[in-house]
This record gives C-alpha cells, structure tokens and sequence, in this order.
C-alpha cells in the first residue's frame, strides 16, 4: 500500500486543473445500463472508484473503450469513455464489488427498470455512519416493484415493469434522487419527486439522461418530474467538474497561503463553502478561467458552520474545513447534520498538535499558532484529504499512511499539489 510524505510551510503558487467530478462521474457511468446503445462520457476522472465500477458495469456486460490520450492532451485531461451495455448479462451485483464503494448499489435502479429483475448486494462506502438505503428501496417500492432482502442481497422484482408514482423522501437523499431518476426513466407514467436533492450531481445526471431520450425537468429544484418512455438511446456527455476537489484545493490555499488558479472550477458548484472560505480570509475571485484563490499576509478567521444539503456547505468538505480552522485565531464551531460518524478525522488532527473536542453532533475546534508534522492515517476519503490539507501547514515531516482512501477520489493528488511548490511525494509499496 501506498503512503504520501508531506514537508509542510511551503504556500502553494500556480494553477491546478481541477477534474471531472467522481460523484456524477459514477451515476453516469452506471446510466449506460439504461440503454443498448453507447453513452460517450468526457471528462471521467482517474480514480480507483471509476476503475472499480468499470469491473461492476463489466460484470452486467457492459463493454468499456477507454480513448486514448488525443495529441496535445495532457495527463491532467479528463478521459473519455464508450459504455455500452447492449447485452446486460448478469443482472446481480455481487458482495465483493459492490461492498467497497457506496453508489455501486444504485445499479440496481437501470438493472430493474431495463431488466425487470436484479439482485444486488447491500453496499459498503466510506465509514461515516449506518448509511442505511430504506429510501432507495422505498422509489422502488414506489415504482411498483417488490423487493425482499435475503442474505445481503436486495432482490428486486417488476416482472410487468415499473410505474409512474409520487415519490417524496422523508429527508434529502442524493443517491435516492440518482435511484428516482433512472428507475423513473423507463417507468410508465408521470413520476414526481418531491424533497429532492438538489446537489449538481443530480443535475448533470438529469442533463445526460435528457440526452439519451428521458424527459426530466426540475433537477436542480425541490421538485423533479419524470415523464417515463420506452426506450433511451444513446448519447454523448462530459461530466462537470469536481466542486468537492475544487473546494478542497480552496482550503488547502487558504491554509498553507499563496495564490492559486483553480482551472475549471466553478464558483457556483461551491455553494456554502464559498462564503465559509472569504469569512475564513481567502480571497475568491471567480472567471471563465476557473477560479483563483489567494490569501497573502492575513490570518485565518474562525468560522462556524454546518453541514447541510446542497446549496449548503457540503458534508464531503467538512473534513477539509476543520483542518483549516485548526490553525484560525480563535475558537470555531463545525456541526455534522448529515451523517452522524464523519469526526473519524478528529483524532488523527489531534496528532498534528491540534485542539479539537466533540460535542454531540459538533466539533470546537480552537485554533493553534502552529501544528507540527506526525505519521497519521485516516479511515475515509475526505478525512484522508484533510490530514494532507494540515501536513501542508506543519513544522516538518508527516507520513499519510493508508493512501488508496486518497485515491479513491483525488486524481495526481502529489502531482498537483507539488507543481504548486508543495513537498509531497507518494512512496510505493508500503501499508
Ligand atoms: C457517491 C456519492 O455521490 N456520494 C455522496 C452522496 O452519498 P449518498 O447518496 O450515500 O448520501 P445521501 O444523500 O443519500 O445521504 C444523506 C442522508 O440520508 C440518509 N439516508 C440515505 C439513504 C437512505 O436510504 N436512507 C437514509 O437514511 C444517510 O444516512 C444520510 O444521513 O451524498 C452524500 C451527501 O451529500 C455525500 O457525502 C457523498 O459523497
Ligand atoms: C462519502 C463519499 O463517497 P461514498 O459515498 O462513495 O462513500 C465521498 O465522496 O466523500
């Protein structure tokens, strides 16, 4: 297993490319069951979440073309990829796949609604909290089908195809939108959905399936309609960039100092967090280029917040944003609303010297004058992320132990960070 040494105190100066976002990425890709013809998906990241699901879709039979690099791309460049499920083989989704990574599970809305029956294992995912998926079965149910749940596998079943149905979630659910979504897709009737999320990953889902024949509007609102039809065809699309990544480099500019272009970004992807970040004493200044981030001379202010569905400040930046108010002038509140296990980062800040105690769903953080390099190792993807954002602004070396979280979701972390001046280096082969 791989680790990441960090020499911290160096402020970042250059541009980073930010990539295509693994959150819409996934539901994308798993899109392509819902047709016979091939969906072209532009700017896919390079990430072990995306290679995971190519072994899922795989395994349905799905055929994958990976373009190759086109003249003048760089390494940085988003790929393109065929997905064409014109023959679904096997419609179960077995534990050991679908175990390691969360929206492996939403393959069981095309699966159904192409194939009128499916077998999919309960997923796995990041250890933030239960993550039960009582509301993803529930738009099914919704939709007409029957599902039974048999040794870790949900088994679900519409012989005479789904419905067209009111679906409202009781509390704002991305992956039970992404399910709504597809499963309404092929669905006989009007589905509306009510209570929906309204993260842009929905939206960019909703905007490919429009492509590939669904009639969808309201993405993006509280409410969705979905027009059901036959058939979809195929289509062409390129994933929107990563605002969770974006936001990420933001703080990670905001804690170190220095000035940063953030090519790609875009400012209004970041909701919540854009606020969090000029009140913390960054300076955003958004364009066509993407966005740039400075913060030269000033300090970092303690800022308050909570986590909250989009627009909010998003959950899967609230790691990154406790690593940043660790070093502020002051005392900060950070409240999790959305899931109740994701602190698992408290205890390896802690290492770097940081005050942090927990109370109930919040963390106080008080800010320290400096925090000094330790080996640390995290538990899931965005904590991983923020124990490199503190090894950036620490007195020495830290040794991140446990990388492939990292790699789930960060495409040339190193490489990125590094052409900005940082000292980071991935060392191969080590647990
Ligand atoms: C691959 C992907 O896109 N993952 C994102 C997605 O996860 P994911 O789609 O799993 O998260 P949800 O939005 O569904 O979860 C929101 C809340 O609803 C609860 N819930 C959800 C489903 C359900 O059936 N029952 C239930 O109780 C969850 O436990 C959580 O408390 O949205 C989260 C919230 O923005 C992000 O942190 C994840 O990065
Ligand atoms: C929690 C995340 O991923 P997943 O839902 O796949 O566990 C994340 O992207 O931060």
């Amino acid at each position: 297993m791989d680790r990441i040494r960090v020499v911290g105190g160096q402020p970042l100066h250059g541009i980073i490319r930010i990539s295509g976002a693994k959150n819409a990425a996934l539901p994308l890709m798993i899109a392509s069951l819902l047709t016979d013809e091939t969906l072209t998906l532009e700017n896919v990241p390079r990430l072990a979440d995306v290679n995971m699901l190519v072994r899922i879709l795989g395994n349905h039979g799905v055929d994958y073309t990976l373009k190759g690099k086109r003249p003048g791309e760089e390494l940085q460049s988003g790929q393109t990829v065929d997905l064409r499920a014109e023959h679904i083989v096997d419609t179960t989704a077995p534990y050991d796949l679908v175990s390691r990574m969360r929206a492996s599970f939403w393959v069981i809305a095309p699966l159904l609604a192409r194939m009128g029956a499916c077998k999919v294992s309960l997923p796995g995912g990041c250890a933030i909290g239960t993550r039960p998926v009582d509301f993803l079965l529930m738009v099914l149910e919704r939709l007409g089908a029957t599902i039974a749940i048999e040794n870790g596998y949900a088994i679900a079943k519409a012989p005479r195809g789904l419905r067209g149905a009111e679906i409202s979630f009781p509390k704002v659910t991305v992956g039970g939108t992404h399910t709504a979504l597809m499963a309404a897709a092929l669905a006989d009737g009007r589905t509306t959905v009510l209570n929906a999320a309204r993260e842009p990953e929905i939206v960019d889902l909703a905007d490919c399936l429009n492509k590939m024949g669904a009639r969808i509007t309201g993405a993006g609102t509280e409410t969705i309609e979905i027009d059901g039809v036959a058939k979809l065809h195929g289509a062409r699309h390129s994933v929107l960039p990563d605002r969770i990544e974006a936001g990420t480099y933001a703080m990670a500019v905001a804690m170190t100092g220095g000035d940063v272009m953030l090519e790609g970004a875009r400012a209004d992807l970041l909701s919540g967090a854009f606020e969090a970040l000029q009140q913390a004493g960054a300076r955003l200044d958004a364009s066509d280029e993407g966005l740039r981030v400075r913060r030269n001379g000033n300090g970092i202010s303690p800022v308050d917040i909570s986590t909250a569905p989009f627009p909010g400040f998003p959950t899967d930046l609230q790691a990154q944003f406790m690593a940043l108010m660790t070093r502020a002038s002051g005392a900060s509140r950070i409240t999790e609303t959305i899931f109740e296990n994701r602190f698992m980062h408290v205890g390896e800040l802690s290492r770097f010297g940081a005050k942090i105690r927990l109370d109930g769903d919040a963390a106080i953080v008080d800010g320290v004058p400096k925090l000094q390099g330790a080996p640390v190792m995290a538990t899931d993807l965005r904590a991983s992320v923020s124990l490199v954002i503190a090894a950036l602004a620490a007195e020495g070396e830290t040794m991140v132990n446990r990388v492939y979280h990292l790699d789930r979701g960060f495409e040339h972390l190193e490489h990125k960070l590094g052409q900005c001046g940082a000292v980071v280096e991935r060392i191969s082969g080590h647990g």
